[in-house]
């Protein structure tokens, strides 16, 4: 664990970066420092590796001052992960992710080793290790820069704007494989961002700093996008913040309705005396396929058409649900059903029930300072038309 104790920096100029600071960044968590440019942040993570010195207050290190400890001890068991990689230009990628482990005394051999296992692990092809920085995209580089900063296996891990110099899309992607390999990991990383909706996906914790290196709060996402301390903090967390925090909220116990579903090559006929509505649900061992519009079918059938649910007359617009979600996902797939319907599978991918949006909005009643609403004497579980329920968490979004 980390801890900061009423730490402040003030720089020779004058300029007080950072004002009487305390928070604790827990071991195997997450941490993103977070807010607008000029504020600290990056003041705040280079004090913990004594880049920076404090003017006062202490940092601990697992129970040990910092201060006391020699510096280039307390950085071998510290990676750090800077905008733009920080490559050596002139050293291969093999040679920049092995570099460390040679600081470290390993032999060439080892190192090499070492080096491939982690090019491997941060999902850069082989064939790379011989290329020199400038050889690669910005998203490859910043992925040797993880490397690079693993190749130690230091317990803590510093990540200054990791992500911010690749596009969007590269940038998700490195989003969710550090997601995976913090996962196998389990390091105490401490990150920098001005980006908040990169901290909302990457922190277990989130510390929004304003300017002149205060602490405005520390929170969950799911806290701060729920219960901002202040203006500032709601401001900054942004205007959306009531949809966004669905993301972080189960569904719980909203209604899960069922329904017959029907197979591709069932005659028409059929399905219309079983079906509840117009757009039914069709399946194949159980999994949802997608849906079809019966009227359009049977119109299509009257002019000599196929009068069979045909393949291609299935609709697969929509997202799947799973039962184990968030609210913002249900409400996704039920918006984004061409049957107004969401679809709730299992974990096995089998059919689980359909769930409706406004049912889903009449749910958000039980969500406390989310979207204004601070009823909590909503019934989501109540009987609803459409047949037979089971209690619904639903969750992680699939294009059906
Ligand atoms: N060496 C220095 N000497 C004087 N002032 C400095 C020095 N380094 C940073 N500052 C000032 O300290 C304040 C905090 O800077 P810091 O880099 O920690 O902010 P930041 O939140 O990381 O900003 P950004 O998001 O723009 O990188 C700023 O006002 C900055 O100008």
């Amino acid at each position: 664990m980390i801890r900061f104790e009423s730490v402040s920096k003030q720089y020779p100029d004058g300029t007080v970066a950072v004002s009487d600071l305390s928070f604790e960044a827990p071991t195997g968590k997450i941490t993103v420092l977070v807010g607008p440019s000029g504020c600290g942040k990056t003041t705040t993570m280079r004090m913990i590796n004594r880049m920076i010195t404090p003017s006062s207050g202490r940092i601990l290190l697992d129970d040990q001052d910092t201060a006391d400890l020699d510096a280039a001890t307390l950085r071998r068991g510290i990676g750090y992960v800077i905008q733009h990689a920080g490559l050596f230009p002139h050293r291969t990628v093999l040679g920049n992710v092995a570099s460390v482990p040679r600081l470290l005394g390993w032999p060439k051999k080892k190192s090499e080793a070492r080096g491939r296992e982690l090019l491997e692990r941060v999902g850069l092809p082989p064939e790379l290790a011989g290329r020199y920085p400038a050889q690669l995209s910005g998203g490859q580089q910043q992925r040797v820069g993880v490397a690079r900063a693993l190749a130690a296996d230091p317990p803590v891990m510093l990540m200054d704007e990791p992500f911010s110099a690749v596009d969007p899309v590269v940038r998700e992607q490195l989003q969710d494989e550090f997601l995976r390999l913090q996962d196998e990991l389990g390091k105490t990383i401490v990150i920098v961002t001005h980006d908040i909706d990169e901290a909302i996906k990457l922190g277990d914790q989130i510390a929004v700093f304003e300017a002149g290196g205060h602490l405005a709060q520390m929170a969950t996402p799911a806290e701060l996008l729920s219960r901002p301390v202040n203006d500032f903090v709601a401001d900054f967390v942004g205007k959306d913040r009531g949809y966004r925090a669905l993301g972080f909220q189960a569904a719980g116990e909203l209604p899960l309705h069922q329904e017959p579903t029907f197979a591709v090559g069932q005659p028409l006929a059929e399905v219309r005396s079983a079906a509840l509505d117009n757009w039914v649900l069709v399946t194949d061992a159980g999994k949802p396929l997608g849906w079809v519009d019966l009227a359009t079918a049977e119109s299509s059938a009257t002019k000599g058409g196929d009068d069979r649910i045909a393949a291609e007359s299935l609709n697969l617009g929509g997202t799947l649900v799973s039962t184990d979600g968030s609210i913002r996902s249900t409400l996704d797939a039920a918006l984004s059903s061409p049957s107004g319907r969401g679809v709730v599978v299992h974990d096995d991918g089998t059919f689980a029930g359909t769930v409706i949006a406004s049912e889903v909005v009449a749910g958000l009643g039980n969500v406390p300072d989310v979207v204004g609403s601070h009823t909590s004497t909503v019934n989501a579980g109540a009987e609803s038309p459409g047949g037979a329920e089971s209690a619904a968490a639903v969750g992680t979004a699939e294009p059906l």
